[in-house]
C-alpha cells in the first residue's frame, strides 16, 4: 500500500499532509521539542516523538571524542525516533559555527569576524561545504549558523560571531547557508527550506533579530531602534538567508524596544513568515523560555504560551521537556494554543525533514570520516587565515616597509601567550563552550608555523612567552613577533566595556619593541577592536590584525613571510577610545584609529 509520507517521489507538502493527518496530539508536540543530548535516550524520543537532539556548546559523548564517536553517539538516538509509532527521525543540532568546532581533530575556520575581513563570499561558500561534510562526518545534521548578526559594538561577547558591524557586508557573508545546505536550482519556491542531500546540513539564520544592535552592546540586551532601521540594518541578511532557502531561523534572547524577540508575534509571524515568506522552523534559543520571568525558569506555562503563539515552532527546552510538554499540552487543551498554531509549527518541521531527506537518509554516512580535517579542508581554512589578516602597519617609515620578514634572518624573537596556544587562536566555540588555552585540537600555532616557514636555515628562533629586558638583553635579535590578545569568551562573558588587551599585552608589545629596541611585528589574536594606545602603535614596526584564526596558523606566517600578499579589510571600525562606542562610520564625527575597509599590503 502507498503510504504517501514514506514515498520519497511524493511531493513535500504531499507527504507533510499525510504524515500530519495520521499524528496524535502528543506526537505534534513531540515534534516542536528540542533536547539536550544529555537528557536524551532513544526510549524517550521514541515514546515521546521528540523531534530533535542538541548538543549544547562543547556537549560531547566523552573528552575527545572523535566524529566517528559523535556519529554512535547520535545513530544511536536516531534508532530511538525510528523505532517510533510513525518512524519520524530526529534532527541532531550542534553549533558548527567555524568548522565541526566541537569535535576533536576537524578543520577549525576563522570566526566569522576574520571571515568578514575576507569580504569574499565564495570562500565563505566553500568553508560552508566543507563544515558540512565535517559536520555530516559526525552524523549532525542540523548546524546553528550562520550568526548574522550586524555587531555595532564591539563590547558585545559575541562580536567575533558577526561578520562586521556593515549589513552590505553581512549579507554577503550569507552565503554560508549555500555552502551548508547546498544550491537551490533556479525554481526553488522563494523561502522554502532547502537542502541538497546528504553532504549536506540543514542550517540556522540567527539570532533574529537586532541581537547585533543592543544598547551598549549588552548581550541579550535591549536594541533600542525604529522600525525602518531594524529593518535596514538587522533584517536585510535574513531575507538573504530566506532567498537561499534557509531551513531555520533561530529568535534571539534579546529584545526589541523592550520586548523579548521571542514572544514578538509581530516580528515572528507578521513579518519573518508572512511578509518575508519563510516556510521553515523558528526555533527558540536555549532555555530562552525559562528566562521570560524571574526566577529564571518560573512561570514556565505562560512563557510556553507567550512563544508559541508568536510563532516559535521548536523549542530548545533543553532539560525540562517532561514539563515542556506538560504545559503546551494543557495549553492546546484549553484551546489557549489553537490546533492550527501546532500544525502549523508542526507542518514546517516536517517539511525541513522531508526536505533534508532524513526520512531518506536517517543515519550518519561513515564513508565522510576521512573527509575530517583532511589536507584540503585544512588548505581552505589556510587560504582564509591569509585573506583574513589585516595590515594595519608596515615600517616607521612608508619608504621602508617592515614586512614580509626575513626568513634568513640570524636571530627571530618569538613571544607572547598567544604565540604558542593553539586554543586562544581558535577562540570560543572550540572543543568547549566558552574555549580553552592549550593544545585543544589537531593545528598549526604561530610558533609552529614560524619554525616550519624557517625550515632548515641558519635562522634561530627562540620562543619567549613573557621576556623581560634581562632575558632579551644582549640577544641580538633580528626581528620580534610578539603575539598577545584575549582569552576565549563566549556570550555574555564576553561582553566588556574595557577592552584592553588582556594579560599585559600592551606592555609586552612596549618592553619588546622599545624598552628592548628590537624590531617588533605585533599580531593582534582577538575576537575585536582592542584598545591600543598610540605609543604602542608608533613603538612597533608592523601591527597585523589576527582575529581568532582558528586551526590553521600557517595563514599567518604566509602573509608575514610574504608568501602571499595582505588582502584584509577591517570589518569593523578600529576605535580609539572606548568612549568613541557605538561609532557610525556614516556620521560625521566618525573619528578611528583605522576606519572600516582600512587594510594595507605589503608591496603598497
Ligand atoms: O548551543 C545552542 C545555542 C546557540 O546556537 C546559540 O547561538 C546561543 O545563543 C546559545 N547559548 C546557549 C547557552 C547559553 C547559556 C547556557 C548554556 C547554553 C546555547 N545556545
Amino acid at each position: 500500500m502507498n503510504v504517501v509520507y514514506k514515498n520519497a517521489n511524493e511531493p513535500i507538502e504531499a507527504r507533510v499532509k499525510d504524515l500530519l493527518s495520521r499524528m496524535t496530539l502528543k506526537e505534534k508536540l513531540g515534534q516542536m521539542t528540542q533536547i539536550e543530548r544529555s537528557v536524551a535516550t532513544p526510549a524517550a524520543i521514541r515514546d515521546l516523538c521528540i523531534g530533535s537532539v542538541l548538543s549544547g556548546g562543547g556537549s560531547k559523548p566523552f573528552n575527545n571524542a572523535t566524529s566517528a564517536d559523535w556519529a554512535d553517539m547520535v545513530d544511536g538516538l536516531q534508532k530511538g525516533a525510528i523505532d517510533s509509532r510513525l518512524g519520524i527521525p530526529i534532527f541532531y543540532g550542534s553549533d558548527a559555527v567555524h568548522g565541526n568546532n566541537n569535535v576533536y581533530g576537524t578543520t577549525i575556520f576563522p570566526h566569522n569576524v576574520g571571515l568578514g575581513a575576507t569580504r569574499d563570499p565564495d570562500l565563505v561558500e566553500k568553508i560552508g561545504a566543507a563544515t558540512a561534510l565535517e559536520t555530516r562526518a559526525s552524523g549532525v545534521q542540523y548546524a546553528f549558523a550562520p550568526c548574522i548578526a550586524v555587531c555595532k559594538d564591539p563590547r558585545w561577547g559575541r562580536c567575533y560571531e558577526s561578520y562586521g558591524e556593515d549589513t552590505q557586508l553581512v549579507r554577503k557573508m550569507t552565503s554560508l547557508v549555500t555552502g551548508l545546505q547546498g544550491k537551490p536550482p533556479q525554481d526553488h519556491p522563494y523561502g522554502y527550506p532547502y537542502v541538497a542531500g546528504r553532504n549536506n546540513v540543514m542550517a540556522s539564520a540567527k539570532h533574529y533579530v537586532g541581537d547585533g544592535g543592543t544598547d551598549k552592546g549588552k548581550n541579550e540586551g535591549n536594541t533600542i531602534i525604529d522600525y525602518e532601521n531594524l529593518e535596514k540594518i538587522h533584517m536585510l541578511p535574513y531575507q538573504d538567508c530566506i532567498s537561499k532557502g534557509v531551513c531555520t531561523v533561530m529568535a534571539s534572547y534579546s529584545s526589541w524596544n523592550g520586548t523579548k524577540l521571542h514572544s514578538h508575534r509581530y516580528l515572528l509571524t507578521d513579518i519573518l513568515k508572512e511578509k518575508l515568506g519563510f516556510k521553515g522552523i523558528v526555533i527558540s534559543d536555549w532555555e530562552a523560555l525559562d528566562r521570560f520571568h524571574s526566577p529564571h525558569g518560573s512561570n514556565y506555562r505562560s512563557a510556553v504560551l507567550s512563544a508559541v503563539n508568536a510563532g516559535v515552532d521548536m523549542v530548545m527546552v533543553p532539560f525540562r521537556y517532561e514539563l515542556f510538554l506538560e504545559d503546551l499540552s494543557y495549553l492546546v487543551e484549553s484551546g489557549e494554543i489553537s490546533m492550527s498554531r501546532i500544525d502549523d509549527a508542526v507542518e514546517r518541521i516536517l517539511r525541513v525533514k522531508f526536505a533534508a531527506k532524513l526520512f531518506e537518509y536517517p543515519m550518519s554516512d561513515r564513508s565522510l570520516l576521512d573527509i575530517v580535517g583532511c589536507k584540503q579542508h585544512r588548505e581552505l581554512a589556510r587560504e582564509a587565515v591569509r585573506k583574513s589578516l589585516v595590515l594595519l602597519k608596515n615600517g616607521k617609515d612608508p619608504r621602508k616597509p617592515f614586512l614580509p620578514l626575513n626568513k634568513n634572518a640570524k636571530k627571530i624573537l618569538v613571544a607572547g601567550k598567544h604565540a604558542d596556544d593553539l586554543g586562544y587562536q581558535c577562540g570560543g566555540w572550540t572543543a568547549t563552550w566558552e574555549g580553552t588555552s592549550g593544545r585543544i585540537t589537531v593545528g598549526t600555532t604561530i610558533l609552529d608555523a614560524v619554525k616550519e616557514a624557517i625550515g632548515n636555515n641558519n635562522t634561530e628562533v627562540i620562543y619567549e612567552e613573557n621576556p623581560t629586558t634581562e632575558s632579551l638583553s644582549g640577544q641580538d635579535f633580528s626581528y620580534a613577533i610578539v603575539a598577545v590578545g584575549e582569552a576565549p569568551y563566549v556570550e555574555s562573558g564576553g561582553d566588556n566595556s574595557d577592552l584592553t588587551i588582556p594579560f599585559n599585552g600592551e606592555e609586552l608589545l612596549k618592553l619588546v619593541a622599545s624598552e628592548s629596541g628590537i624590531p617588533t611585528l605585533g599580531i593582534l589574536i582577538s575576537g575585536r577592536p582592542l584598545v591600543l594606545e598610540a605609543s604602542v602603535v608608533e613603538a612597533l614596526d608592523g601591527l597585523v590584525a589576527g582575529w581568532l584564526p582558528g586551526s590553521e596558523g600557517n595563514g599567518i606566517t604566509d602573509v608575514i613571510f610574504g608568501d602571499y600578499e595582505f588582502h584584509g579589510k577591517l570589518p569593523v571600525s578600529w576605535f580609539k577610545s572606548v568612549d568613541q562606542l557605538p561609532m557610525d562610520s556614516q556620521q560625521n564625527l566618525y573619528d578611528p584609529l583605522f576606519p572600516i575597509g582600512y587594510g594595507l599590503k605589503c608591496k603598497n
